[in-house]
């Protein structure tokens, strides 16, 4: 065990910024000590078991993806280990002759080859040093491709209730750290390897000049490999425990040159204070990593002065030996060169080390997120589902958040008939996309059941599933690219079919807004890139909706699909959904506009989670004192609209009093 693993557990400062902004230390709580704590209390040995296990992974995703590249450098680096003991020989062999007794002209002459060899020797470890070079160059970029898309692979793959899990979340965050780990950990693997052959090669030199200096060497290498590893796992308990920290101030950082926060941050002074809890966020940080580097400090001076200890040791040895006539000059001479040889390959070796160790740690991380995505992952297969909506079935489904106190959906059963728009509405927090988001089978139900088809969701293949459905969410994707690869990416498996794309753009509005657009469907929909271009929110919406048409899947779950609409728009928006159910399409429409809901074939009505309607307009408009008539009573009143049902197929009514979004304020009653 290790000093800093017997240390209680460090309590870190709180920014003001901190606690104003995010309500409290932004720090790893129980679950991370309980979680983490165990790697760290490793003890030095246990550690160095794992850094082959860690080497061995980088290594064999390097050798999957380039053998060659490896075996060439591993051959470099274990001929620059050959060479530099051939060096060493050939230097004994030319003191040996240096330094015996004659004219020196004839000691120089039979000098003469091993100094030859000397220099021939220094010239292959350059070559073969660029060799290496080259080879580490070709494999380092290969190997992180591969491990990242690994990673976002599984982490795309997760079910969406593990992702929003805060511990599930950080290791994700320190998972993203290892796939920088991987490309350095080969360029640290190749230094220390190199390291490692050139002090076997010292080692094996002083091993036959005399056995004792290798136990001497030991003493010099020992107490820097410790500063290393200890310094290693200081600064890797460090990264884990600020992460959502630093988290945090890359989410202010990224707000305050963000295209969507610009009004607010100069109109609201929003940016002044942003700066400010930047700087007393970072001041924090700052602290920590003065902390590290003191730290540090201490550490490498204590190794290196047990190290020193260890070289004066050595030396001494040598003086001794020289002294009693038990080494002849010529070996002492070639011991000093070897130990010094050493020397640098140690000092090489620690760096390496201590950065190997880390990032091997780092690397840990990400093979624990691709674990833990692998096992959190959607199922691949099961029970096939039938082509088209047959029958969405709910019975009894309960639905919690993890992590919330209470649940979303208690008790809920519901049908949605085939190739019928059927309506969620409810007050804001009632559960309308909650509902939704289990009918796509994006969450799964924590108790009950929901058939797909005749098919229990959690028995069925959910890719196919997913094939069935298309959503245009409330908070639908803004995807920073062009125009036609917003639209096309509701069908990304195929590749872009203008013509559906100009049909799905027509039926839902967006033909104009993309004629208007500098380059049409090449132009770039984001700010701030070349081609780039910026469109309104509604224009946005009949972008969104462009995709979710384009996807063209037999359910069509909406969710707010004309908060941001003007009222001519939202009007041919709803009518349009309508048609759509001419081709048996299914709508599952969920809207605060009542007098759009009011054509919609079944209705059902949330409140707190619960079911506690469900009808036509008509019946549910009969219910005296019933919460839709409430509801539509209210929005009609805001009007002067009065309560009368809209004509069938007619243009949505007014916002309600508890939409979410902010409705146009010229929003008109029902038009036809
Ligand atoms: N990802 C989430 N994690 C935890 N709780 C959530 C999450 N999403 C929603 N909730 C909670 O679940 C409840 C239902 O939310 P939901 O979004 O389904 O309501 P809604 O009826 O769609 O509301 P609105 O009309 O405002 O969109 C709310 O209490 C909400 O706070």
């Amino acid at each position: 065990m290790t000093p800093f693993a017997r240390r209680p557990p460090r309590t870190f400062p709180v920014s003001e910024s901190e606690l104003l902004l995010f309500g409290g230390a932004l720090r790893p709580d129980k679950a991370f000590v309980t979680h983490e704590r165990p790697l760290l209390r490793l003890s030095f040995w246990a550690m160095a078991r794992q850094l082959p296990a860690m080497v061995a992974t980088v290594a064999r995703a390097a050798w999957r993806e380039d053998p060659r590249a490896l075996c060439t450098l591993l051959g470099a680096e274990l001929g620059q280990g050959l060479t530099r003991a051939f060096g060493l020989v050939a230097a004994n062999r030319a003191l040996t002759a240096l330094f015996t007794a004659g004219p020196t002209p004839a000691r120089l002459r039979e000098a003469l080859p091993s100094l030859l060899a000397v220099t021939s020797v220094a010239a292959a470890t350059a070559l073969l040093s660029a060799v290496s070079l080259a080879a580490a160059g070709q494999l380092e970029p290969k190997v992180e491709r591969v491990c990242t898309a690994r990673f976002y692979r599984g982490a795309v793959r997760v079910e969406l209730a593990v992702l929003e899990d805060k511990d599930f979340h950080r290791l994700l965050d320190a998972g993203r750290f290892g796939t920088d780990s991987v490309r350095l950990m080969i360029g640290s693997s190749v230094t220390v390897v190199n390291a490692l052959v050139g002090l076997a090669a010292s080692a094996g030199v002083l091993a036959l000049l005399h056995p004792s200096l290798v136990f001497m060497l030991v003493l010099v290498a020992a107490p820097k490999g410790w500063g290393a590893v200890v310094t290693a796992r200081r600064q890797y308990a460090s990264r884990h425990a600020w992460i959502e920290h630093r988290r945090a101030i890359s989410v202010i950082t990224s707000t305050l040159t963000g295209h969507d926060t610009a009004a607010e941050i100069r109109v609201h002074g929003a940016g002044r204070m942003l700066v400010g809890a930047y700087d007393d966020m970072a001041a924090t940080v700052e602290k920590e990593q003065q902390r590290l580097a003191r730290a540090e400090a201490v550490t490498c001076s204590a190794a290196s002065a047990l190290s020193g200890g260890g070289a004066l040791a050595v030396y001494g040895v040598l003086w001794l030996l020289l002294a009693s006539g038990g080494m002849p000059l010529a070996v002492a001479g070639t011991a000093v060169i070897a130990v010094r040889a050493a020397g640098a390959s140690l000092t090489a070796l620690v760096t390496q080390t201590n950065r190997l160790y880390e990032e091997a740690m780092y690397l840990g991380d990400l093979e624990r997120a691709c674990a833990e995505a692998e096992r959190h992952a959607i199922p691949a297969g099961g029970t096939p589902l039938p082509c088209g909506v047959k029958e969405i079935r709910l019975e009894k489904v309960t639905f919690v958040y993890p992590g919330a106190p209470a649940a979303a959906l208690s008790d809920v059963s519901l049908t949605v008939p085939p190739g019928k728009v059927v309506a969620l509405v409810g007050a804001n927090g009632s559960g309308k996309t909650t509902l939704s988001k289990l009918v796509a089978g994006l969450y799964l139900p924590t108790s009950g059941h929901l058939y797909w088809n005749g098919v229990e969701i959690r028995d069925a293949d959910r890719d196919q599933l997913f094939d069935h459905v298309s959503v245009l969410s409330q908070d639908f994707p803004r995807w920073p690219m062009t125009a036609r690869a917003n639209v096309h990416i509701g069908r990304p498996g195929t590749p872009p079919d203008q013509a559906r794309i100009e049909r799905a753009a027509a039926e839902s509005g967006a033909t104009g807004v993309v004629a208007s657009l500098p380059h049409q469907w090449d132009s770039l929909v984001v700010k701030g890139f070349e081609r780039g271009t910026q469109i309104s929110g509604g224009q946005w919406q009949r972008l969104g909706s462009a995709r979710a048409r384009y996807r063209r899947a037999p359910l069509l779950i909406v969710d707010e699909p004309t908060s941001a609409l003007d009222p001519r728009a939202e009007a041919e928006a709803f009518q349009s959904l309508r048609t759509l159910t001419d081709d048996g399409t299914t709508v599952l429409l969920i809207t605060h506009r009542l007098a759009a809901t009011a054509t919609a074939d079944l209705i059902y009505v949330l409140d707190h989670g619960r079911v506690v309607g469900k009808g036509t307009h008509e019946e549910l408009m009969a219910v005296e004192g019933g919460l839709y008539r409430s509801m539509y009573e209210l929005q009609a009143a805001q009007y002067g609209a009065g309560a009368q049902q809209p004509a069938a197929g007619a243009a949505p009514g007014p916002a309600p009093a508890t939409a979410r979004r902010t409705s146009s304020p010229h929003a008109q009653p029902a038009q036809t």
